[in-house]
């Protein structure tokens, strides 16, 4: 591929796009090229004036009033439905607020005191888990009499056994990109009596997910990457219908109680997604979520999934093209199926700088994309607002920066 036939190709790729109108809805300028949304997703032009009703009617003048007549007191429940719209549950089963980490916490525990620890009691964590999931897993084992199992994510399915209470599984790798096969992975869990936990953070938005379908008993993720939510904002929890009536939060505060104003020192917990919930939401962030979920109206996910993959596909091919041979090594699978919204390239240290410094360039020079120590280079592709032409640009300054590095 010649230097000006990428360029003309993003162009007709942008020219063909059927999600490119979407870019719109975003608060973006040209002279950036915004690779880092499944770190902190671009903020929605919407957000800025609903934040503003919020803050200046709903709270400023409304004030308490604002509970009931604003709809705050619901508002968990009623964005979680949105976002269960966008991750396969029908209506009911997903709650918003909270961190991912608090989230999986309540998950692994109430999968935990599902089963007979005294038969199951062996927690299966994927290996190369996010940090976070991991110590919270490890907590949750110790306070329940488990154990914690750390395998591979795709040696999963073969792993769980009699003696597993719970699979807590990333949909998506952080660090390579690698998508996980959530129904079958799902299927051979429960095949072997045990629960699933996923953890949705890096797919969530990113790719159709079909939690009901796949029969998943727990799912979590966070809402600020793909979703758009806003730094810090809630993250959420699935609780498959069935299991509603058992699930039994390790954090039952007031919020899931059945009647909590009846300030009642017994605990009677609610029913439905409620009943994840602990105390009171946070609505300043929870409403900037739900202006950021309007974006997703009229967007089919199947059609984000086939931007996602042209994209990653064309970027991994302007790599090849641009970037001087045996510099960086993809560690995203190629295999479309096994494929998140990323590339994640490893970059060995040359005689200038290692990965660390060639990211502080990128970003220097425009390109914003994340640095995973020790040697990865992170780009993560939002189909509704990143272009093919940003592809291009991303790959060819890329190779513009180690090529200038490379003699230094
Ligand atoms: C897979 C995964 N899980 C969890 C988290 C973080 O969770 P929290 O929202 O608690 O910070 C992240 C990113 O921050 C993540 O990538
Ligand atoms: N929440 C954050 C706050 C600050 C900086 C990064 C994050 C991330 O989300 C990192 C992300 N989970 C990752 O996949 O690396």
């Amino acid at each position: 591929m010649s230097e000006a036939v990428p360029a003309k190709e993003a162009a007709a790729l942008d020219a063909a796009d059927g999600l490119a109108a979407k870019r719109a809805g975003f608060d973006l300028d040209d002279g950036v090229v915004y690779l880092d949304g499944n770190s902190l997703g671009a903020l929605p032009r919407g957000v800025a004036g609903r934040l503003s009703d919020v803050v200046g009617r709903e709270w400023g003048r409304l004030r308490i009033r604002s509970w009931e007549e604003s709809g705050w007191w619901t508002a968990p429940e009623r964005v979680g439905d949105r976002i269960g719209g966008l991750i396969g549950a029908a209506p009911g089963q997903v709650v918003a607020g909270d961190s991912t980490s608090v989230n999986v916490f309540k998950a692994v525990v109430a999968a935990i005191r599902l089963t007979d620890t005294g038969v199951r009691d062996e927690v299966l964590v994927d290996a190369a888990t996010f940090p976070t999931d991991g110590y919270i897993a490890r907590s949750a084992a110790r306070m329940t009499g488990c154990r914690i199992r750390a395998v591979d994510a795709a040696d999963m399915a073969r792993e769980a056994g009699p003696r597993t209470a719970v699979a807590l599984v990333n949909h998506v790798d952080y660090r390579t990109g690698r998508l996980h096969d959530l129904p079958a992975v799902t299927a051979a869990v429960r095949a072997a009596g045990a629960r699933t936990v996923w953890d949705l953070c890096h797919s969530a938005g990113a790719l159709p997910v079909h939690l009901d379908a796949a029969g998943a008993d727990f799912a979590v993720g966070c809402t600020y990457k793909y979703l758009n939510g806003g730094p810090g904002a809630p993250a959420f929890l699935y609780v498959r219908r069935a299991l509603q009536d058992r699930f039994d939060s390790p954090l039952p505060g007031w919020n899931s109680h059945a009647d909590p104003f009846a300030m009642d020192p017994a605990y009677a917990p609610a029913d439905g997604a409620a009943r994840g919930r602990v105390g009171t939401p946070e609505i300043l962030s929870l409403l900037a979520l739900d202006a950021a979920l309007d974006v997703w109206d009229g967007v089919d996910l199947a059609a984000v999934r086939a931007k996602s993959l042209a994209l990653t596909d064309f970027f991994l091919r302007c790599v090849e093209a641009y970037v001087p041979r045996g510099r960086v090594e993809s560690v995203t699978p190629e295999a479309h199926g096994e494929r998140g919204s990323q590339v994640s390239l490893r970059c060995a240290a040359g005689p200038a700088g290692g990965a660390g410094d060639v990211m502080a360039e990128l970003i220097r020079r425009g390109v914003v994309g994340d640095f995973r120590r020790p040697d990865v280079l992170r780009f993560g592709f939002t189909p509704l607002y990143t272009r093919f032409a940003d592809a291009e640009r991303a790959a060819r300054v890329l190779g513009e920066v180690l090529e200038g590095m490379q003699g230094r």
